[in-house]
């Protein structure tokens, strides 16, 4: 490649960043949403961009300008897509490292520009700087991250690490004091040039993806949980209750229901407020779920009506388990935030008379009416 090659080809990397980079700040504006990191990795493909326009512009602006501009805004660039990367996993975030690292490498990049012209020198310096912030990004992604999308992040930064220290130590082979920045010595150095654009880009189809696979997660929760007290939607464990009951009839792996209602709700909503009914329906699923196994499902059925599964359950277990629940909660105290109540629970275990998991659920209901009747805050079993 020609010097000139080389310069059009950064400038292309450039102009291809310059995209994604506003697509990453225009879905940053569209999601005025909790994610975090969006903002910095839009950000970042855009200090890439201004790097490469300016060391396109050598030969016409002051050569401290191209030097400090230049290699500065790129390694803004990697900072910025690590401290995206870094906010968008919730991990800890400190600027100064980086900060002082860039201010110490720029500093050593003027000194032997204008104090003691040595390439050779500044090449060292600024590819090592690169790639610790390289590096550090690659370990974030490979410890925190999840998913193909991390892994296409991580992979794009344990590349660059690699080109970054190959050409760090190269230049002693490769350069002269007086090489010039654009100068195609060698492939490793047309390599080197190209990964800053290329790495950028894969960073950014990463950051994507790892943004629509965060949406897909929430979306797949806002549709099958509840929204005020957290626990699975009807819709949601009726499917849990389906799988429930085909291993039933394939491997004869029992399974049973609680059907829990909360004891003169209304009166709580009456005296209350509905604010406090709220709140009282949020600390009876909390209790609920922590009265029950790991693999117990909880979800609200109805209104005040929740609904376990417990599988793997004969009816001594189901029913023990109903009555802790029941005690739990009947132990409670009021607190500042939400007024204690009781539970009446119906609890009906699969049996060979059942075709599907309706006729279960029937017997449950049933019991849960006779509970009720039976003076509420009991269990009974069908
Ligand atoms: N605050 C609040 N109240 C709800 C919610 N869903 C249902 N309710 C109320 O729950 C109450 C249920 O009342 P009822 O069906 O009469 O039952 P109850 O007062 O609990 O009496 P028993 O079940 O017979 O012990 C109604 O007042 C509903 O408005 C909710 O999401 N929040």
């Amino acid at each position: 490649m020609t010097p000139l090659d080389l310069r059009s080809f950064n400038l292309f990397g450039g102009l291809v960043c310059t995209t994604m980079g506003l697509v990453l700040l225009a879905v940053r504006l569209h999601f005025r949403s909790p994610v975090q990191g969006l903002g910095h990795w839009g950000v970042a493909p855009l200090m890439a961009v201004a790097s490469a326009l300016l060391f396109g512009l050598e030969g016409r602006v002051p050569s401290a300008l191209v030097l400090v501009g230049g290699n500065g805004l790129l390694l803004g660039c990697n900072i910025a897509m690590l401290a995206g990367t870094s906010r968008f996993l919730h991990r800890p975030w400190r600027w100064w490292p980086w900060l002082t690292g860039t201010a110490l490498c720029l500093l050593v990049l003027l000194c032997f520009s204008s104090v003691w012209p040595d390439y050779r020198v500044r090449m060292m310096t600024f590819a090592s700087t690169m790639a610790w912030v390289c590096a550090a990004h690659a370990r974030l992604l490979w410890v925190h991250g999840r998913g193909l999308s991390a892994r296409l992040m991580g992979a794009a930064m344990v590349w660059q690490t690699g080109v970054l220290l190959v050409r760090a130590v190269a230049t002693w082979w490769i350069d002269r004091p007086d090489t010039q920045r654009f100068e195609p010595v060698s492939v490793i150095h047309t390599v080197y040039v190209g990964t800053f654009g290329f790495s950028v880009m894969l960073l950014l189809v990463g950051g994507l993806l790892m943004f629509s696979e965060y949406l897909r997660q929430r979306f797949e929760h806002l549709a099958t949980h509840d929204d005020l007290t957290g626990v699975l939607n009807r819709r949601a464990l009726a499917t849990r209750i389906d799988q429930a009951h085909a291993r039933w009839q394939t491997q004869r792996q029992p399974y049973a229901l609680l059907l829990m209602d909360v004891d003169h709700f209304k009166r709580i909503n009456d005296a209350l407020g509905h604010q406090a009914g709220d709140r009282a329906l949020a600390r009876v699923a909390a209790t609920l779920q922590q009265g029950l196994r790991a693999s117990d499902t909880l979800g609200r059925y109805g209104g005040e009506e929740f609904m376990a599964l417990v599988t793997g359950a004969d009816a001594e277990l189901a029913l023990s388990l109903a009555e802790q629940l029941c005690q739990r909660l009947a132990q409670q105290a009021d607190d500042d935030q939400a007024p204690a109540c009781t539970v009446s629970i119906g609890v009906a275990v699969v049996g060979a008379g059942d075709p599907q998991s309706d006729s279960v659920l029937a017997r449950a209901d049933a019991a849960l009416y006779q509970a009720k009747a039976a003076g509420r805050n009991r269990v009974v079993l069908a």
